[in-house]
């Protein structure tokens, strides 16, 4: 179990992102991490995976452990190590390299390329491309790339943070799809997104976040169900799943915490 308690980030030490939001991911299950744009998602992912010194933002109070283990003082290594590894925002592959040589960048093993091989079977587009640059490849491809490149540390966590983002609906399926295996390869998942309609139907249990904290979470066939998060996160007349009427609902008083 990945457990987050009252945790509290801070970026140059004076702005305070994450205002103590407590979230468990069990073991083997898909959670999901809902929220507008700024609400701190990204933040809490680089908290889990040791990347907030990379941006000038440190952990001021609470805690994250996996398996009972603190991971708060850890680095970022040590914590792929452990078996965490994290799908940065916007697809950040090498551009300039090739994509047989991100795969590799994202492995620990010398067993790279045997690895390599059973992710060409299982997306042919990376294998037909394999010695081609990466920054060459479509947006759900370089996705795609992302996330084998994750797995090629063979975590038992992936953190992905917005997979579905720019992305064409039918490549977005191909994506869910491509979670759903992952999952059911025995992998743990916790899924930041916006689009809410696909990250519960993919997720077991959701939590939504607002400004830092946690504000509603449940099943995910109730949070389907909810009626605020119907009017503000499923709604139909806009764009599936996006956030809107984002200052509507902060005025909503029953959803804060
Ligand atoms: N390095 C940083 N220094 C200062 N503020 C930052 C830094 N990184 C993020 N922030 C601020 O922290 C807040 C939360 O950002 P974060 O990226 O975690 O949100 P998010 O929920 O992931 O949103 P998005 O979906 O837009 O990525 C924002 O107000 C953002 O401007």
């Amino acid at each position: 179990m990945l457990v987050v308690s009252g945790l509290e980030v801070v970026y140059h030490q004076v702005v305070k992102v994450l205002k103590g939001p407590s979230l468990q991911v069990p073991e083997g299950e898909i959670v999901t991490l809902l929220g507008p744009n700024g609400a701190g998602k990204t933040t809490l992912l680089r908290a889990l995976s040791g990347l907030l010194n990379v941006h000038d933002g440190a952990i001021t109070k609470g805690q994250i452990t996996w398996k009972g283990q603190d991971l708060t003082k850890l680095g970022a290594d040590e914590i792929v190590r452990l078996g965490i590894s994290q799908v940065l925002e916007g697809r950040r592959i090498l551009a300039d390299l090739t994509v047989a040589e991100n795969l590799r960048a994202g492995a620990y093993s010398n067993r790279a390329d045997g690895l390599a091989s059973t992710f060409y079977e299982r997306f042919p587009i990376l294998g037909q491309r394999r010695d081609q640059k990466a920054g060459y490849l479509s947006g759900g491809e370089q996705q795609m790339l992302a996330i084998a490149r994750a797995l090629m540390a063979r975590p038992k966590v992936l953190l992905l943070d917005e997979p579905s983002l720019g992305l064409a609906p039918k490549i977005v399926q191909e994506v869910a799809d491509l979670i759903r295996e992952i999952h059911q390869d025995g992998c743990t998942v916790l899924l930041v997104e916006q689009n809410a309609r696909l990250a519960l139907g993919l997720a077991s249990y959701g939590y939504v976040m607002e400004t830092g904290k946690i504000v509603l979470d449940g099943n995910s066939e109730d949070l389907l169900e909810d009626k605020d998060m119907q009017e503000f996160y499923l709604g139909g007349a806009h764009e599936e799943g996006a956030f809107r009427n984002v200052k509507h609902y902060r005025r909503r008083k029953r959803w804060l915490a």
